[in-house]
């Protein structure tokens, strides 16, 4: 368990972690969002022990950060933004290192090495010096050292930075195969990563926690959750949309041809909607329900009244 409060970090006169507070538990996959800037990195540093808060608290399985940071440290695999140091090391000599440093006995450090090269693929480049690899090489390398002391607490900043699709969906599938029983938490940028991977989202704009729920709490609070979607095959009237029951709004774009239909607050409108189609016979080549669009949350989230992103 780890348990975060009234945790601040300034730099200088800049209040980066404005008094933050949350819990994590075991099986708690949580995707760490917030804006450029809005403190993730420098909050995952805290939690790691590599950063001191300037104020506030940081408990892991009930001991203190500040006065247990190497025993702390032992539990947690950090992945830190950017590629791995010693980029003169091979990707073997690195992560050998990193078994040393992690004092795992040699027999098992061996096979430490073996599994975890195998799980992020790395297996091609093991005698490649890291500073040659390609991004997304680089950012494996990362997660690999992450992972080989199999800890119980996983802490990944940006894991899916530079990978292309397919590497994306297998760091993914990885993240998810780990995360049984332990605590992970990963930053990113890319919502629908929260949705894959994550059964917890916190969200922070400048320092300050604007939302701790479920991906699904997050969708529920987009104006497109539960509207249907139709797209017409040639232009129609559409004003009887507007009359079906439990019908709020309507947006049409002219361009797609495609109507969207809001329901009230609370209201599925799948069935209605459907049925007034085939009654009065509109042209419709697709109709699909929509889950909610995290962009829009997460843009209404993190920005001021006056539309300016925190
Ligand atoms: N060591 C430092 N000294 C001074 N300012 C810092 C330092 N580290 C971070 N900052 C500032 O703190 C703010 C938050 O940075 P941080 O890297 O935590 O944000 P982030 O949410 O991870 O952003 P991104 O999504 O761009 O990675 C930024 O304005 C940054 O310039």
């Amino acid at each position: 368990m780890i348990s975060v409060s009234n945790l601040k970090r300034d730099f200088g006169k800049q209040v980066v972690v404005d008094d933050l507070s949350f819990e994590v538990k075991p099986g708690d996959v949580v995707g760490f969002l917030g804006p450029n800037g809005a403190g993730k990195s420098t909050t995952m540093k805290m939690l790691t022990g590599f950063l001191t808060p300037s104020s506030g608290a940081i408990k892991i399985a009930g001991q203190d950060i500040k006065t247990h940071t190497k025993a702390i440290q032992q539990k947690i695999g950090y992945l830190p933004e950017g590629a791995p140091a010693y980029g003169d090391m091979t990707v073997y000599q690195f992560l050998k290192f990193i078994t040393q440093v992690r004092k795992i006995p040699k027999a098992r450090a061996q096979q430490r090495i073996a599994y975890v090269s195998e799980q992020v693929a790395l297996n091609e480049v093991m005698d490649t010096s890291i500073d040659t690899l390609s991004k997304g090489f680089k950012r494996r390398v990362g997660l690999a050292q992450a992972i080989i002391h199999d800890p119980d607490i996983l802490i990944l900043d940006e894991p899916t930075d530079g990978l292309d699709p397919n590497q994306k969906h297998q760091v993914r599938k990885l993240i998810k195969n780990l995360s049984k029983d332990k605590i992970v938490i990963i930053s990113t940028h890319i919502l629908e990563e929260v949705t894959a991977v994550c059964n917890r989202a916190i969200i922070i704009a400048q320092g300050k926690l604007k939302f701790d729920g479920t991906p699904e709490e997050l969708q529920k609070r987009s104006a497109y959750h539960n509207a249907v979607t139709i797209k017409l095959s040639y232009l129609s009237d559409i004003s009887g949309l507007l009359e079906i029951d439990g019908v709020i709004d309507i947006k049409h774009n002219k361009e797609t041809q495609r109507v969207t239909i809001f329901p009230e607050p609370g209201k599925t409108i799948l069935s209605q909607v459907s049925a007034h189609v085939q009654e009065v016979k509109l042209p419709v080549d697709m109709i699909f329900p929509e889950q909610g669009r995290l962009d829009d949350v997460f843009r209404e989230i993190t920005q001021t009244s006056q539309g300016e992103v925190l």
